[in-house]
C-alpha cells in the first residue's frame, strides 16, 4: 500500500531494475562472460568485488515454452510455492505482508561449507507494467527482491551472517496467434526470461568457494524453477 515505509524504496528499485534487466549485454566491452548454457538457458556473470568479497551481477537469459511472465511471476513472488523449488532454501518467514503485491521475507539458507550460514531479509514485489518502449511489444511481468532492514531481526545477532542481494525476475510472454477463431493454447506461448542478480556475501567468504557456488547453484536453480512452473501449469488454464 502507498503508505507503506517501504513504498518509496520499492517504486525506485523497481524500476531501476526493470531498466537494468532491459538493457541487453550490450557489447562484448560490458564484460559479461557467459558462464553457464543449457538449451534457451545463457547465463552471464562479471567479476566484481567490493572489500574484498565476491559480488559477481549475474544476468541469465531464458526461453521457456508454454508458460506466461505472469505464471512465472506468480510462482516466484507467492510464498506458498517457496519450498517447492528452492532448494537452498532452509526456513522462509513472511515477515509482513505489505500489500497483496508486497511481502517482506526472512530466509536463512542452508549452509554451503566452509563458508557460513547466511540468512537474509527482503521485501519482494510482484508488478505488472505495459512495454512502454514499444507500444506493440509484449508487456512485462516482474518480481523485484532487494534486502533490507528490520528492527526485530538485526544484522548477524544468531549464528547465520547477514547478505545482502537484489533480484529481479523479468518476464515477457510471447504468443504465436493459432489459426483464426481456435483458442490460444500452451502450444501456442512462450516466456522470455530475464533474471538478474547481486549477491552480497555479507562476511568473508573465498573467493573460489563463492565462484563455484553460484556457477553451480544459478543454473540448477532458474532450471529447476521453471521446470516447477512448466509442471505446476500444464493442466490449468493459462493466466495471461
Ligand atoms: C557463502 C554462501 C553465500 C551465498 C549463499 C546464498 C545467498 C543468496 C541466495 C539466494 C539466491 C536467490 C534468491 S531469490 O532469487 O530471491 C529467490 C528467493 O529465495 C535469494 C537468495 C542463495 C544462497 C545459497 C545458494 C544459492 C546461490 C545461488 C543460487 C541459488 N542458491
Amino acid at each position: 500500500s502507498a503508505s507503506h515505509r517501504l513504498w518509496p524504496e520499492i517504486e525506485q528499485v523497481v524500476h531501476q531494475q526493470v531498466a537494468w534487466a532491459r538493457l541487453g549485454l550490450g557489447d562484448s566491452g560490458t564484460g559479461w562472460q557467459l558462464f553457464a548454457e543449457d538449451g534457451e538457458m545463457r547465463m552471464y556473470r562479471r567479476e566484481e568485488e567490493v572489500d574484498g568479497m565476491v559480488v559477481d551481477p549475474l544476468k541469465a537469459v531464458h526461453i521457456v515454452k508454454g508458460i506466461t511472465g505472469h505464471e512465472v511471476c506468480h510462482y516466484f513472488f507467492s510464498p506458498q510455492y517457496r519450498y517447492d523449488w528452492e532448494t537452498t532454501l532452509e526456513q522462509m518467514t513472511v515477515l509482513e505482508t505489505i500489500a497483496d503485491d508486497s511481502c517482506l521475507f526472512l530466509q536463512t539458507h542452508k549452509r554451503i561449507w566452509p563458508a557460513s550460514q547466511r540468512d537474509v531479509i527482503f521485501w519482494s514485489h510482484i508488478r505488472h507494467l505495459p512495454n512502454d518502449q514499444d507500444r506493440d511489444g509484449p508487456d512485462i511481468w516482474t518480481v523485484v527482491n532487494h534486502s533490507t532492514e528490520h528492527k526485530d531481526y538485526p544484522a548477524n545477532s544468531g549464528k547465520c551472517v547477514r547478505i545482502f542481494l537484489t533480484v529481479c525476475m523479468l518476464c515477457q510472454t510471447r504468443v504465436i496467434p493459432p489459426k483464426e477463431g481456435t483458442p490460444i493454447t500452451r502450444d501456442n506461448i512462450s516466456c522470455k526470461i530475464t533474471y538478474c542478480s547481486v549477491v552480497n556475501p555479507g562476511g568473508w567468504a573465498p573467493a573460489s568457494v563463492l565462484r563455484a557456488l553460484y556457477k553451480r547453484e544459478y543454473p540448477k536453480f532458474l532450471k529447476r524453477f521453471t521446470s516447477y512452473v512448466t509442471n505446476q501449469t500444464k493442466d490449468k488454464p493459462i493466466m495471461f
